[in-house]
């Protein structure tokens, strides 16, 4: 374990610190829902914005953004987060085709993908965040008489405690083939806390099991401090990811899976946004250019 329940609140709401990024997501996704041409559909994203007082003065649509597609977080980086919703959304139904039937979400924010993706209805979805970001989460979708398409479990847990009790506790079984969703998560941990909980997955996971996650490249985090994304993320509205991300070494979790048998690819966001025909391209000093998708599979014999 790294660290214990009471060294690390679970108690932090969703409009400070890390917590904030999860809306900065679901804004993203909200534009990204009123595109014409939009790669992922998020009908919730925008009622969590509107439900969060520190986003009083965010935009759910990019008319709403003066300067429209050239502002660097709403236009650019928020087009990479649709991106990599509507990446990740197809990987997990996916592994769900081809076996998978139950679905983890660790750091699940307010990830809607319960609600909004066509599982099979015996399918359950486990969703692991802070106990103040899952509160808040379910306060707006039940003002809204949300309905799940699966069995939705909120798992409130600090990933740096003891969570596999908790995810145990609230039903996920070892023994079946099960997919699992780590999307902006690991570079806010701890490396010793990512290292165990990819061993974690690994020990918990059934032959024929998926993991998909997002990483960022061993180079000093601070070289991209006056990137214009991060730079405007900042002036924007506050909020300094460099200073929110675990700036020490980070471990190799996709070499890591490699040697305990999985079979596992690693892509650049940009190889999508060839494939999807939107999306963010290279910049200069581009704080997305370390940023990795990797997809890990735990073959059957
Ligand atoms: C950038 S948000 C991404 C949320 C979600 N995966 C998505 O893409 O919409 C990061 C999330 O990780 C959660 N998180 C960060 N550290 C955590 C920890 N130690 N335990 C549980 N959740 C954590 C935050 O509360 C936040 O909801």
């Amino acid at each position: 374990m790294v660290g214990t329940a009471s060294q690390h609140t679970d108690t932090e709401g969703v409009d400070a610190g890390v917590g904030l990024t999860a809306l900065l997501v679901a804004a993203a996704r909200a534009i990204e829902t009123h595109r014409h041409d939009s790669l992922a559909q998020d009908v919730y994203a925008e009622h969590f914005v509107r439900a969060a007082p520190a986003c009083a003065a965010w935009p759910v649509r990019i008319q709403q953004v003066p300067d429209g597609d050239d502002n660097p977080l709403w236009g650019r980086f928020a087009r990479y987060f649709g991106l990599r919703t509507r990446v990740l959304d197809d990987f997990l139904l996916r592994s769900v085709r081809t076996g998978a039937r139950q679905v983890v979400l660790l750091g699940a924010g307010l990830d809607t993908r319960a609600l909004r993706l066509d599982w099979p209805s015996d399918h359950v979805v486990f969703e692991i965040d802070r106990a103040g970001v899952l509160a808040f989460k379910q306060r707006v979708l039940t003002d809204l008489h949300a309905t799940p398409k699966a069995q939705r479990v909120p798992v409130p847990v600090d990933l740096r405690a003891d969570w596999v009790t908790a995810l145990t506790a609230a039903g996920f079984d070892p023994a079946a083939p099960s997919v699992w969703l780590a999307e902006g998560l690991l570079f806010y941990l701890p490396g010793p806390a990512e290292t165990q909980l990819i061993d974690t997955v690994d020990r918990l996971t059934a032959e024929g099991s998926a993991l998909a996650f997002e990483a960022k490249l061993e180079k000093d985090l601070l070289e991209y401090r006056d990137s214009a994304i991060y730079t405007a993320t900042r002036r924007q509205i506050g909020i300094d990811l460099l200073h929110l991300f675990e700036k020490g070494p980070r471990p190799d979790s996709a070499g890591d899976l490699t040697a305990k048998g999985w079979s596992t690819s690693v892509h650049t966001p940009f190889d999508f946004t060839r494939r999807h025909g939107r999306g963010p391209l290279p910049e200069p000093n581009d704080a997305l250019e370390g940023n990795r998708w990797v997809f890990a599979y735990k073959p059957r014999p």
